[in-house]
This record gives C-alpha cells, structure tokens and sequence, in this order.
C-alpha cells in the first residue's frame, strides 16, 4: 500500500501552527535521475524579473510555470500563463493526487543553476491559492537546504537538506505562520530541479 499523510507514524517538522512533511524517498533513484534530465532539457526555463520593493529585478535562478489552460498565476508582481501539462509533469501531479487526495491545478518549477542560485524568504500565501493551501515540493539533482522561520518572530528556525527524489509537503496553516527560503551557498556548484505543486481555487 502507499504511504500517505494519514499514516500513524507521519511527523510534523513544524512545532505549531502549521504542518510540514518530509519524505525523503518518494521518488526512487532511477526515476529520479530520469526526471531530473528531462526537466532540464524539456522545460522552458527563463530568468524572469520580479518587483521587490517596489523594483524590477531579474530572479536569482530560472523559472517555468506549467499548468491548467487559462488561468494565469503570479507572485511578486508578475504574472504568468502557464505552458501546458508535460507528460512527466502530469504524471507526477497524478502520482501526488493518490498520495495527497489534492488536485494540483499548477507547477512552478525552478532551476538553480549551482549554489549562487537561490530563493529568498517568503511565503506562499497569494489570495488565489485558497485559505490554507497544501504545496507539494518536490527534489531532483543538487541537496540544497531549505530553511523555515516563524514568520512574527523569526524564531523556531529549521534546516532541512532537500535531497534527490524527495517530496516536502506543506499544508494546514504553515504559509500563514512560517516563511520559507533556499539561500545561496559557495559548497554547491552542481544544478538542482524543485518543482512546487499548488492548487489555484
Ligand atoms: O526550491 C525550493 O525548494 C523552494 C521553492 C519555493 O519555495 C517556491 O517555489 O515557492
Ligand atoms: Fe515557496
């Protein structure tokens, strides 16, 4: 049988307010090294701009939005329409409906391109995305390491090293309370793949 959140043994890496789940083999090796490849040859990877602080400025890493036709998602001032599902993308969306019992409508996929690729702290809390949205974050290539605060206090700081095959599975109340980031490092000079499967409401 597979494995699911509902499972008596599931931990909570998050203290309050919120759950977050590790899952560090959720996809095998060989199908990991499989899709990392793919991605990163098939997908239609661009360095975007973004507004921070009311600024225009290029992001620190590449960008593909996949997703349901027509509807547009956005964060930080920009928008974008989604390039339509990929098989693998599908497939994978459908691997994390069994897992999950959520219907991702859209992927954001980001491409770090070695260590001095990042993503600053921040939540995923956009209107569009419900009240308290489920994110499937999943790994292929590069360990980096995602690190999560509580968002008032920025206290209750966690490091968790995103491995090759792993899924992260953010649910409940974490993108109200907690922020997230990937911040660069000089240890890491090989790429790294992570796609974020959200539900638009
Ligand atoms: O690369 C990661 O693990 C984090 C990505 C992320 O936080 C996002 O796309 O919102
Ligand atoms: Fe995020």
């Amino acid at each position: 049988m597979q494995q699911s959140i509902f499972d008596p043994d599931y931990s909570n890496l998050l203290p309050f307010q919120g759950e977050t789940v590790f899952y560090p083999d959720f996809f095998s090796k060989e199908v990991s090294d499989y899709y990392f490849k793919i991605l990163i040859d098939s997908l239609n990877w661009r360095q975007e701009p973004i507004r921070i602080f009311g600024k225009m400025v290029m992001q620190p890493r590449l960008t593909a939005l996949y997703g349901d036709a027509g509807r547009p998602y956005g964060y930080s001032g920009i928008s974008m329409i989604p390039h339509p599902w990929t098989a693998e993308l599908n497939e994978m969306k459908d691997r994390l409906l069994d897992f999950t019992g959520v219907e991702f409508t859209h992927v954001l996929c980001n491409y770090y391109r070695n260590g001095q690729d990042s993503m600053g702290w921040h939540r995923d809390n956009e209107a569009v995305l419900g009240r308290n949205p489920s994110i499937a974050s999943v790994t292929f290539g590069a360990t980096r390491i995602f690190q999560i605060r509580h968002y008032d206090t920025k206290n209750h700081k966690l490091e968790i090293p995103l491995t090759h095959g792993s899924l992260l599975l953010m649910t409940g109340e974490s993108q109200h309370h907690w922020e997230h980031q990937i911040p660069k490092t000089k240890k890491i000079l090989e790429p790294r793949v992570n796609l974020t499967f959200r539900r638009l409401i």
